[in-house]
């Protein structure tokens, strides 16, 4: 259980910035009635009126910490979300009814993006749209300097990256896992929505920092790839699955380094792992990665252009593939995985590297528990080891395991706030 002690990020997120998110989302709706009226008549306009009241009613039960109640919907997961309402009901050390306010926070906020998304699902015609769509849209296109100076750059490397020695190969392996590290800032549910584009050029201020980096396994996830590669047989391909966060200049990232792993030979196919329903304001549905890939592919920029074609040449290939599992949008910690959600736990089990993006992931791999800061990774993911893996994190929230001896204090004695700095930075953990 999360204790909600006052001046904790939690209370904070449950008290000011989840009204917030929500009220930009009622906002939202409110801007697009006229498209909903041209789009579908008075049907339109009745659906966004309906979808306005369920989420002013959620926003009223969110801020005056009403129970948390069962989803009536009939969408595929709601039973499973039921399911672990009753757990939270059952906890020993729970406080009876689950509410907002006496509820773990990651179980709040998850449900919180679950009944937005039931308030348009339940609402006919406008029950596709995705009110994160803009946010997620405008981070795209305010990051268009930082795309430029990365599709540029990866273009002139694959131009001879045949007669790059190992050495060299390691290097550029480093600097694109640091560039997608660090898009991992660009979210915009910590932000609540404000503007989070990527404006710096992503390569040049990798070096400075490097001592922002708290866990830093990269020389392990280079020696992982570089044995599975001499291990390769005809039969088994060498799969790295990414499993994304933020669309925007973080998947765009994200994309880079999937091309760098084919185009280097150190993998040879890449598995993406996106959400199925809008979730946490800017993380990466279908929807998103088909049109990021679209949009780069008919940019009037020659590089990006040229990523964007190769990637949708990719995906013709077969050896990059997205899926999008339900599981991923439930509110269980992932060591629950295999018995939830075993047909995917299986499916990362096919995989020889599992590339873990951004903060939610990092909590649900660690079960969202204030760890001793020193604890290691491994015993923090709690039994889930479908296949190696490697978390890279932007620190937004209380958790951080695999620290070492009396780093956590050094820390917190140089910047109380560290935990959300949002400078600071746990990287690749790697949890064999
Ligand atoms: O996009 P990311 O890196 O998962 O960040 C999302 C994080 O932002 C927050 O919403 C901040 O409150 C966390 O709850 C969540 O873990
Ligand atoms: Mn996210």
């Amino acid at each position: 259980m999360f204790n909600k002690c006052i001046k904790s990020f939690a209370y904070f997120t449950i008290k000011d910035r989840l009204p917030q998110i929500l009220t930009r989302v009622i906002d939202t709706l409110h801007r697009h009635k006229n498209e909903f009226f041209e789009e579908h008549g008075e049907k339109g306009v009745e659906a966004e009126k309906r979808a306005i009241s369920f989420l002013s009613k959620l926003r009223n039960e969110l801020q005056t910490d009403k129970p948390v109640t069962p989803l009536e919907d009939e969408l595929p997961d709601s039973a499973l979300w039921n399911q672990y309402l009753d757990y939270q009901r059952n906890l020993p050390n729970g406080n009876g009814e689950p509410s907002w306010f006496q509820s773990p926070w990651l179980y709040v906020e998850c449900y919180m993006y679950r009944r937005i998304h039931a308030a348009l699902a339940q609402n006919p015609p406008i029950d596709n749209f995705d009110v994160f769509k803009e946010g997620k849209a405008q981070n795209f296109f305010e990051s268009q300097e930082a795309i430029i100076a990365l599709c540029t750059y990866f273009q002139e490397l694959l131009k001879n990256i045949k007669d790059l020695d190992e050495k060299q190969l390691q290097e550029e392996l480093f600097k694109l896992l640091q560039v997608s590290l660090w898009g991992n800032k660009c979210d915009l549910s910590f932000s609540a929505g404000e503007d989070s584009s990527q404006k710096s050029s992503p390569l040049q201020s990798l070096e400075n920092m490097i001592p922002y980096i708290l866990v830093n396994d990269m020389e392990k996830v280079w020696s992982l790839l570089v044995n599975a590669k001499k291990n390769r047989t005809e039969r088994s391909n060498v799969r790295v699955d990414i499993i994304l966060d933020n669309a925007g200049f973080e998947l765009v990232s994200d994309l880079v380094l999937a091309d760098f792993l084919l185009s280097s030979k150190l993998a040879d196919e890449v598995y993406f792992h996106g959400k199925s329903i809008p979730w946490y304001v800017s993380d990466t549905t279908k929807h998103d990665f088909n049109w990021t890939i679209k949009q780069l592919g008919s940019a009037n920029h020659m590089w990006m252009s040229r990523c964007g074609i190769n990637w949708e040449g990719n995906l013709k290939k077969g050896v990059w593939v997205f899926r999008d599992h339900m599981f991923w949008t439930l509110p269980h910690d992932f060591s629950s995985m295999s018995e939830v959600a075993p047909d995917l736990y299986a499916e990362l089990q096919k995989s020889n590297l599992l590339l873990f993006k951004g903060d939610l992931n990092y909590r649900k791999l660690t079960g969202d528990r204030k760890w001793e800061c020193s604890v290691p990774f491994h015993q923090a993911l709690n039994k889930f080891h479908p296949a190696p893996l490697c978390s890279l994190r932007t620190l937004k929230s209380d958790t951080q395991v695999g620290l070492k001896p009396g780093q956590g204090e050094e820390i917190q004695a140089s910047d109380p706030e560290w935990m959300y700095s949002y400078k600071v930075n746990s990287s690749s953990s790697l949890g064999t």
